[in-house]
């Protein structure tokens, strides 16, 4: 029976071709690709500076989570282990549970006793899927895919209490990538025959890609609804590095003092 570190020894092995370009790399596109994680953390840490100043532990932990889910998807694409794809998948499980712990909006969360109870189940639900993990990863892959669209309906919540047009163009931009991410996704699981066909197998080092960028918008996005409940005494904007007018930019948000009347 092959060990669980085993090369190949994972339920789900991905389009790409296995050890084609490296002979140590099962999936070299697929494992190379994870290098937009590794500079999504930092870029988020550096970009929303003044936001982190005022909230450095959970941008420290949800940044190190997502700078974690780099190493382990790294690990899982070069030897499609078992120990790989479940190290994969409940790095994002812990990263989502996490990133909603800090930052779900608390008026959504009922009042009085509810309130305990609902976040108990939260926890409750999070260790069972962590369980369900070691059971049947390659179903546990698509229950994650499914919380997209949870932060899909909080946005569009957030969206209708906002006037913001910067704010709404850039759920827009979120969604696209999102969209450009899933798809890609969805196809290399489901038309994997059509893709060996043409000699194309990378969609899924694409939905790498891909998501990260969405991720890019999702983050400011969470950071500025965060900072319009929690934070009154600054007004979240959302800026453009390097600047609004280059054609290739990336979003962050800048916190502004009110001005303080003497
Ligand atoms: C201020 C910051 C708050 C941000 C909170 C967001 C936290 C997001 C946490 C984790 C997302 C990481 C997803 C990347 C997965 C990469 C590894 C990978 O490819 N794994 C596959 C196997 O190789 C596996 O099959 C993938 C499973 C599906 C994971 C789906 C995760 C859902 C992520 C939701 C992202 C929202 C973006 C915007 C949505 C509108
Ligand atoms: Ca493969
Ligand atoms: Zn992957």
């Amino acid at each position: 029976m092959p060990s669980i570190f085993s090369y190949q020894s994972a339920e789900v092995d991905w389009c790409e071709g296995n050890f084609e370009r490296s002979t140590v790399i099962a999936e070299y596109y697929n494992t190379i690709s994870n290098v937009s994680f590794f500079v999504l953390s930092p870029a988020l840490l550096y970009l929303n500076r003044q936001y982190r100043q005022q909230r450095a532990l959970p941008m420290y932990i949800v940044s190190g989570l997502l700078f974690c889910v780099g190493i382990f998807s790294t690990y899982f694409h070069m030897t499609l282990s078992y120990v790989g794809q479940l190290l994969d998948e409940l790095s994002i499980l812990w990263t989502l549970a996490v990133a909603y712990s800090f930052w779900y909006p608390r008026i959504y969360f009922p009042r009085s006793f509810l309130s305990g109870l609902l976040q108990r189940l939260s926890g409750v639900t999070t260790v069972i899927s962590t369980l369900m993990s070691f059971i049947k990863p390659a179903f546990n892959a698509y229950v994650l895919n499914c919380i997209a669209f949870h932060l899909l309906y909080l946005t569009w919540r957030e969206l209708k209490k906002c006037n913001d047009k910067r704010v709404h163009r850039m759920a827009a931009v979120m969604v696209l990538w999102w969209v450009l991410a899933i798809s890609s996704w969805i196809s290399d699981r489901w038309l994997c025959g059509l893709w060996q066909a043409i000699n194309f197998p990378y969609f899924h080092s694409f939905w790498h890609v891909l998501i990260a960028m969405s991720l890019l918008y999702c983050c400011p996005l969470v950071i500025y609804f965060d900072v319009s409940y929690e934070m009154p005494s600054f007004k979240p904007k959302l800026e453009y590095w390097p600047s609004d007018s280059w054609p290739v930019v990336v979003p962050y948000v800048a916190l502004e003092e009110p001005h303080k009347q003497c």
